[in-house]
């Protein structure tokens, strides 16, 4: 049973809350003891005060007793509390690291990784672990009182104790190979329920298209067939866990038929006293329970092992794009972006660019345009740092892409793309995502600079008007301009349209272009469209082709030269 290994991982966020740590520790010895005083107390009650007729030690054992269950009832509340605010510690300090974890994990990862997955590491499996730690607790008081009533048992009888030893340490040996097969089934389930939280959420964000396309029927048979493989898998690991907490209990009651039958004839044959094997038989039954409480909680702590394992390979994710130890900070973009020889594919299947290069000078209005697929928002993600190139350099102002942090070239970058990304807060909070520590007054001059003001003036609350889920009240336009006022609110030296019109109507399309040739008068703008006319505007024009620049420069230049941009733009001039 990976134990050790939990144990190790699970201290990692224990070690802020030592001391709530050794209190509980405390309690559990305190109960423990106690426990077993209880059961031990009657070798005393009736072998020095009822037998010899002691009346003042007899009230004097009870008065001891109804002192320590005082206190014990005390503790006992004192640590109900103390355990409360340990397992919320604990599990919020997992949580927040995930998180934290999270907002560095490159791109790449998450399109690896299902949302739905993700998300039920924070919920699913962060209960379990909550679970295992409620039960990990229960293990070690139960574990203190085996402990506490296995020396009293050596203390009344020797012999008897070393039967009940030899069978405990049984009771938890037979069940630990087994409880890695459980452990390791848990972990499966785990990804299983991972996955139809996954298909739940995509099923929920993608009603619309489930009801148009009339999807209900395959997609309630697709998550029944989930379903199916999660029971298959569950119930195996169930099978193993109960395996794992039945055999001590079965074992126990050979142990328990042994030293009933070698205690009756001891007892018998006058080796042993009554009071003897009455509390040998009291702390027996005590035992007992403790073990069965014990292995209730064997699962509970499997299954936590098993939460815990996918919470640390979480964790254990390297962002593929991060910060050298000695990244310099990028200074304010003066001159020129170049490419050289750039090279990068998503995988061996998806190529991205292949052996591009190209110059990008400050003051620029550059359109990338080609055919879907042809790489162009590629350029985007590596000049951003979405993505590291894997072969050739990203020069900015003469410095490698690599060598400098992504705050500091992300800082000089506005971007808006065609998937607006609006958070369901006020427009006001949403346009303010662009640089946090914006005035109200820089907001709005960034709404005015999107032509966005005077819509938001005419709405009831204003800024403080709500955008609803996904920016959903709002329409594609408007919600373009706010992702255009959010990206102009960090000033960015860089603006960058990525396909960030292809979605509206004409009209609203030539509203915000004519906002956007105003804005790009002090920028460099570089615009990837499908809509080869928005190309007109550019002074370079890249065209591009499967990973590569087939060809560039001015619009009149590209229709002389008669390729591919001049059959696109035969094209569209045809129509
Ligand atoms: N995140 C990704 N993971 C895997 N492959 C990707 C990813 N993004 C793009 N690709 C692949 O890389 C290639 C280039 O895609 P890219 O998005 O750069 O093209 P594009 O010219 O911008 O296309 P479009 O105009 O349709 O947006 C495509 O074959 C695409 O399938």
């Amino acid at each position: 049973m990976n134990l050790m290994w939990f144990a190790r991982e699970i201290n990692k966020y224990i070690v802020p809350y030592k001391w709530l740590v050794s209190l509980l520790i405390a309690r559990e010895i305190f109960e423990a003891a106690f426990d077993s005083s209880i059961r031990m107390s009657l070798k005393f009650i009736i072998d020095a005060a009822i037998i010899p007729q002691n009346y003042s030690l007899l009230v004097l054992i009870l008065l001891l007793l109804l002192g320590g269950a005082i206190l014990f009832i005390f503790i006992g509340l004192l640590g109900d509390y103390w355990a409360i605010v340990f397992q919320i510690s604990v599990i919020n300090n997992i949580r927040y690291s995930m998180f934290a974890h999270l907002q560095n994990l490159s791109l790449e990862f998450f399109e690896r990784r299902s949302t739905g997955d993700i998300a039920n590491c924070f919920s699913g499996d962060t209960e379990k672990v909550e679970n295992s730690l409620i039960y990990g607790l229960i293990l070690v008081l139960e574990l203190g009182s085996i402990f506490f009533s296995a020396i009293l048992m050596f203390f009344l009888n020797w012999q008897l104790g070393l039967i009940s030893c030899i069978g405990l340490t049984f009771c938890t040996i037979a069940p630990a190979k087994i409880a890695q097969k459980a452990i390791d089934k848990s972990y499966q389930i785990r990804d299983k329920q991972g996955q139809i939280a996954n298909v739940v959420q995509e099923n929920i964000v993608s009603q619309a298209m489930v009801k148009l396309f009339g999807l209900q029927f395959q997609t309630i048979n697709n998550f029944f067939q989930d379903l199916q493989a999660l029971k298959k898998v569950y119930v195996k690991a169930k099978f193993y866990s109960y395996l794992v907490q039945r055999i001590p209990t079965l074992v126990f009651v050979f142990v328990q038929l042994a030293v009933i039958s070698i205690g009756a004839v001891m007892a018998y044959k006058n080796i042993i006293t009554v009071g003897t094997i009455v509390s040998f038989q009291v702390l027996l039954v005590g035992l007992n329970l403790n073990i069965l409480s014990f292995t209730f909680s064997l699962p509970y702590l499997i299954d936590g092992i098993a939460a815990m394992q996918r919470i640390c390979v979480l964790l254990a994710e390297v962002p593929q794009v991060q910060d050298a130890s000695d990244a310099i900070e990028l200074a304010h973009f003066s001159s020129e972006i170049s490419f050289n020889n750039v090279t990068f594919n998503y995988s061996s299947e998806r190529k991205g660019v292949n052996n591009l290069s190209l110059r990008i000078h400050k003051g620029d209005f550059l359109v990338f345009v080609g055919h879907s697929g042809a790489g162009k928002s590629t350029i985007v993600n590596l000049l951003t740092r979405l993505y590291d190139p894997e072969q050739g350099q990203i020069l900015f102002d003469g410095v490698d892409l690599r060598s400098c942090s992504q705050k500091s070239l992300r800082e000089q970058i506005g971007l808006v793309s065609q998937e607006v990304i609006l958070f369901n807060t006020s427009i006001q909070e949403n346009i303010r995502m662009g640089y946090l520590g914006a005035t109200d007054e820089q907001i709005e001059t960034a709404a005015k600079d999107a032509e966005l003001h005077e819509f938001i003036l005419s709405l009831p609350q204003g800024y403080d008007t709500p955008v609803g889920n996904r920016g959903g009240q709002l329409s594609g336009g408007q919600r373009q301009r706010i992702a255009l006022a959010r990206a102009l609110l960090r000033k960015p030296a860089i603006l960058i349209l990525d396909e960030a019109t292809s979605a509206l109507d004409p009209i609203t399309e030539a509203e915000i272009l004519a906002t956007v040739d105003k804005i790009a008068k002090n920028r460099t703008v570089i615009v990837i469209t499908h809509r080869i006319t928005q190309a007109i505007r550019a002074n370079v024009i890249f065209v591009m082709e499967k990973g590569c620049i087939v060809a560039r420069g001015h619009h009149a230049d590209l229709i002389k030269q008669g390729g591919l941009y001049a059959t696109l733009w035969q094209q569209v001039t045809a129509d």
